[in-house]
């Protein structure tokens, strides 16, 4: 069985960067790897009305913090049996998103912690209810806000189609939503994680150990 494996962070950390440096370092110990990020734009209708209502097309959903996470966790759903074939499969399944972007941007959205009512009630939805399989190991890619918001923008002037959306121009709630992803990881929320400073480029050889090693990381190294 393979390994269900996250990555979290800021819009702009570097999440897809790292995973292309890590899925390299993961083939190059032997391991096989398959890729998925959420939301799955262009291939799941609920991730579509996400990018809509990101971009003011929908009214005032986007305003609903609990209508977007179930948007969000809708196209999840969808995906989870995929993912279980695909643990079947391979040795990594790595995703770029998971579960964790809900509970974080939702709760810093609510100015709420990680202990709040909201990421028990999307515990709830997406663990219990719908039963989306529970990562082994979620990667916080720490970066700095700022730093973040900067990678955002030069992104933005770079690449077409890649127009910043209501989250990511709203400096207050990456802010809190950096805050929250520190609880979440120093609980131990969900699943086990470890931090990798984004500021610097990551060792991804010594994670791709570490991803394969198997067992379960102290909350923080
Ligand atoms: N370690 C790094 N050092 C410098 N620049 C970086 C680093 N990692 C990523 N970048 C640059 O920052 C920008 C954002 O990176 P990337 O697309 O990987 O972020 P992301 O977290 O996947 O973003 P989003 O969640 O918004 O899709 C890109 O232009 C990328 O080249
Ligand atoms: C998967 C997921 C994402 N979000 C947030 C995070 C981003 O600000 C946007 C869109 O994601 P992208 O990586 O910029 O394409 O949505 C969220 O709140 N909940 C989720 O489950």
């Amino acid at each position: 069985m393979g390994r269900l494996v996250v990555i979290e962070g800021l819009d702009g950390a570097g999440k897809r960067t790292l995973g292309d440096g890590l899925t390299r370092a993961l083939e190059h110990r032997g391991a096989t790897v398959t890729r998925l990020a959420f939301p799955r734009y262009g291939e799941n209708v609920h991730a579509d009305l996400v990018r809509d209502a990101l971009h003011g097309q929908l009214g005032d959903l986007a305003h609903s913090v609990h209508g977007m996470a179930v948007l969000f966790a809708l196209d999840r759903r969808d995906a989870a049996q995929r993912i279980r074939s695909d643990l079947v499969r391979h040795d990594v399944v790595l995703v770029d998103r998971y579960v964790a972007s809900n509970a974080a941007y939702g709760a810093a959205r609510l100015h709420q912690g990680a202990r709040g009512e909201f990421v028990s009630w999307l515990t709830e939805l997406e663990v219990e209810r719908f039963g989306l399989p529970v990562p082994d190991l979620q990667l916080l890619l720490r970066v700095p806000p700022e730093l973040a918001a900067a990678r955002a923008e030069h992104r933005e002037r770079t690449e077409s189609d890649r127009q910043r959306d209501t989250f990511e121009v709203d400096g207050g709630l990456q802010r809190r939503c950096a805050l929250v992803y520190e609880e979440l990881a120093a609980t131990g929320w969900l699943a086990p994680w470890i931090v990798v400073d984004g500021a610097i480029t990551a060792d991804v050889g010594a994670l791709a150990g570490t991803v394969l090693a198997g067992h379960a990381p102290a909350a923080h190294e």
